[in-house]
């Protein structure tokens, strides 16, 4: 009897095991209607994750994607948090994957991602719903708002903050800067007034760069948990405001909420509670935290690289000599003529790499130069890739914003560029965007020098951050020490 139990004990063990093998087997060879792109699908379930997210002190393409693109050329398959995913760094099928949006390919990202941003998050809604959002959204970030609100309000922010930061003997510039422009969105958005208001929303944000892209483990301590507790509760917030609009049947119309409040009240609405909550979380984030990561990281390159400085600041002193009151504000004529500025963003912004990868999912089996990429594994554009090959841009660490000299005005994404996305879901916030870093610029150079008092060190994981922020110490350029000036240097 004992010796039977003992091989009923072995059979189910054995049996166990061999399952577990074929399991692993399939796991790491999946079935392909043609030939898969090269790659390891890494460990089961856990895939290549942990290499994914090692950290990254440089500009540079992650080590993760560089070893590979080394071993397997410009399109390879990984897994990454449990999805098969192909990564591509070739222009060409960049090109084709923005292209193809809504026919071949969907908008997909990491279950994180969705969580975070919500199940009805623009990013996750497609056909008639996503073009009618985008549409709204462009109404406040477009070209026309910006130009008759916008460039003056973001003037007299930057303005305003400066001078606030110059009596201070140290300022931590990436938290000042996400700050400011969160303050000055969150009013567009939502008439928020942090002085007035007894929630500092801003602070559930935080770590969100970190979390979107991250393993979902939802305990304290993760960046994915903090910024699960950010959602929950902002959306608080949002949700309280908004049914204490909607019951305000005389309310009249002061910010995008009630907009989109407006939308819900049609006789037949498409737009849900719950969608306008998704847009509303998605859009206070976006609208400060890339462009804050950008500028800082953009005033850094511009204090280890004098010649730059010399020259953004004479572009900046002609603005202010050709007009007739010094002390005016910018207008829309000022800032269309800033032509070494905007080499100076689309630079800043190549190196900041703040999306590092952008998230598409196969809707059917697709071909591409030979490989298959089967119908629902993930695709994921890898922009650094692009942006740092030196077959594409000579020298590709250097801050040379010469090299967008005489270049056609960047407005979609394209095979050499895509900073901002492109195709259909091209980043809805490009203009407000250049619009900030080149406000926050003039004003910064025909005012003020500075110098860096500590940190300014780099991690990304993928995402950008800086881990010992980046103080630096603004001085009124009439009363500033020569010696000190702009520099790079660390107490
Ligand atoms: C340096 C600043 C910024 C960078 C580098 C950036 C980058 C990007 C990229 C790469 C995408 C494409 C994502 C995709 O295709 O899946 C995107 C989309 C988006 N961005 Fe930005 N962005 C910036 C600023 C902003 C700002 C200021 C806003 C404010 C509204 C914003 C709002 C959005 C939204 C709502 C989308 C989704 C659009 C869609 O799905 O069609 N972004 N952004």
């Amino acid at each position: 009897m004992e010796s039977l139990v003992c091989v009923a004990v072995w059979a189910v063990t054995f049996a166990m095991v061999m399952a577990f093998i074929m399991w692993a087997y399939r796991w790491s060879h999946p079935k392909a209607s043609g030939r898969l792109p090269p790659g390891s699908l890494g460990l089961p379930l856990l895939g290549e994750t942990l290499q994914f997210f090692a950290p990254n002190p440089t500009c540079d393409v992650s080590p993760f994607v560089k070893e590979r693109l080394n071993r397997y050329g410009n399109i390879f398959k990984t897994s990454i948090v449990g999805r098969s995913v192909v990564v591509s760094a070739d222009p060409d099928l960049n090109y084709y994957v923005f292209q193809q949006e809504g026919k071949l390919f969907e908008s997909w990202y990491p279950d994180t991602f969705t969580e975070i941003f919500g199940r009805d998050n623009v990013g996750s809604l497609h056909g008639f719903m996503y073009k009618y959002l985008k549409t709204l959204v462009l109404r406040l970030y477009g070209q026309e708002n910006l130009r008759a609100v916008l460039l003056a309000d973001t003037d007299g922010a930057c303005r305003a903050s400066l001078a606030s930061w110059a009596s201070h003997p140290s300022v931590e510039l990436k938290d000042a800067i996400s700050t400011m422009i969160f303050d000055l969105t969150a009013k567009k958005l939502i008439s928020y007034e942090p002085s007035k208001s007894s929630e500092n929303l801003r602070k559930n944000f935080v770590a969100f760069i970190r979390g979107l892209i991250s393993f979902p483990v939802d305990i304290p301590g993760t960046a994915y948990h903090e910024c699960m507790q950010g959602r929950k509760n902002a959306m608080k917030v949002l949700r309280k405001m908004m049914r204490e609009r909607m019951a305000d049947a005389g309310r009249q119309s002061e910010d995008f909420f009630d907009v989109l409040i407006e939308e819900q009240r049609r006789d037949k609405p498409v737009m849900t509670e719950a969608i306008a909550l998704d847009l509303m979380f998605v859009l206070l984030f976006a609208s400060f935290e890339t462009t804050a990561l950008a500028l800082t990281l953009g005033v850094k390159l511009l204090a280890e690289n004098p010649r730059v400085l010399q020259a953004l600041t004479e572009e900046h002193e002609a603005i202010v000599r050709n007009r007739k009151d010094r002390d005016a504000g910018l207008t829309w004529a000022d800032y269309k003529s800033m032509t070494f500025t905007s080499q100076v963003i689309l630079e800043t912004v190549r190196l900041a790499n703040i999306v590092p990868g952008i998230f598409r999912k196969a809707l059917q089996d697709i071909e591409f130069k030979g490989y298959t990429i089967p119908a629902g594994w993930g695709v994921m554009v890898c922009p650094p890739a692009v942006h740092l090959n030196p077959e594409i841009y000579e020298d590709p660490l250097a801050f040379d914003p010469w090299r967008w000299q005489d270049k056609v005005e960047i407005t979609g994404g394209t095979k050499q560029f895509m900073a901002f996305g492109g195709g259909l879901r091209f980043c809805v916030g490009t203009d407000l965007s250049k619009v900030l870093m080149a406000t926050f610029i003039h004003r910064l150079v025909t005012k003020y020098s500075w110098r860096t008092i500590k940190g300014g060190n780099i991690v990304r994981t993928p995402g950008l951050s800086f881990p010992d922020g980046f103080h630096v110490q603004l001085f009124p350029k009439e009363m500033a020490p020569s010696s000190v000036l702009n520099t790079a240097c660390s107490v």
